[in-house]
């Protein structure tokens, strides 16, 4: 099957400072990969250069069937890439209602994602808890039916109950077809919905595996975060 997102050998960063090396990556429609990693590992670099808001710096990456360098993050967009920032992607001083608007896709669908916002609609963005901020970002993102869905760190502050709850959305979006690639330093949040993941460390891919895979050796990718070596069983 054609990957959504595939990169191969890719260098990126900032300036001509390569902080993610020769990384190679596929995301496939239907699966749900996770990208975890310790704090400054280069997992947000690799996201937002595979969104087109960062130009690589080398290597090659194809998104949804197109290989051109120079594509930005609004061209990918409209071919449907949806990309949800760690800042949770809400405009703050527009109401829910408004900020669904904003979306690509019909508000009804969001709501039937996530029916608490019905009730928050006039509400301006920024008033709302942290979690209710997340499934706006995400519940707009899910109405506009995406083909390829690069999300970064959903999980960021929220209590363990929430993240559950937009994680079992995303889930949905994918078994309906999307291509989801998740941003997460939380390994055992992630490992509970990904089909597949990559932990980076310094840059480089240190180990790359199925769900089941990972999720045998959950204790080694949390001590790689302390820098430890990670070995496969
Ligand atoms: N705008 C920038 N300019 C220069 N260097 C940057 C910039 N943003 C990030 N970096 C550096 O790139 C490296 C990778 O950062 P990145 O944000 O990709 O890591 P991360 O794995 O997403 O970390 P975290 O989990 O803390 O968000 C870090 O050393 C960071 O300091």
């Amino acid at each position: 099957m054609t990957a959504a997102l595939r990169t191969t050998g890719l260098t990126a960063g900032y300036g001509d400072v390569a902080v993610v090396h020769d990384l190679d990556l596929e995301v496939h429609p239907g699966e749900i990969v996770a990208l975890m990693g310790a704090n400054g590992a280069g997992k947000t670099t690799a996201l937002l250069t595979a969104a087109g808001a960062l130009r690589p710096l080398g290597g090659d990456l194809e998104v949804l069937g197109t290989a051109d360098p120079r594509e930005d993050l609004r061209d990918r967009a409209a071919r449907g890439l949806a990309l949800l920032t760690d800042d949770r992607s809400v405009f703050r001083s527009l109401t829910t209602r408004e900020n669904l608007r904003l979306g690509r896709g019909p508000m009804d669908l969001a709501l039937a994602a996530f029916p608490e916002l019905e009730r928050l609609l006039d509400r301006p963005a920024g008033l709302l808890s942290g979690g209710e901020q997340q499934m706006l970002g995400l519940g707009r993102v899910l109405a506009a039916r995406p083909k390829l869905l690069l999300a970064d760190e959903l999980s960021l502050g929220l209590a363990p109950i929430v993240v559950h709850r937009l994680l079992a959305a995303v889930r949905e979006l994918a078994d309906s077809g999307c291509a989801v690639l998740l941003v997460e330093q939380q390994v055992r949040l992630v490992l509970d919905v990904a089909d597949r993941g990559y932990v980076l460390q310094r840059g480089r891919v240190a180990l790359a595996g199925t769900g089941d895979e990972l999720r045998r050796n959950r204790a080694d990718i949390e001590r790689s975060y302390l820098s430890v070596t990670v070995e496969k069983d």
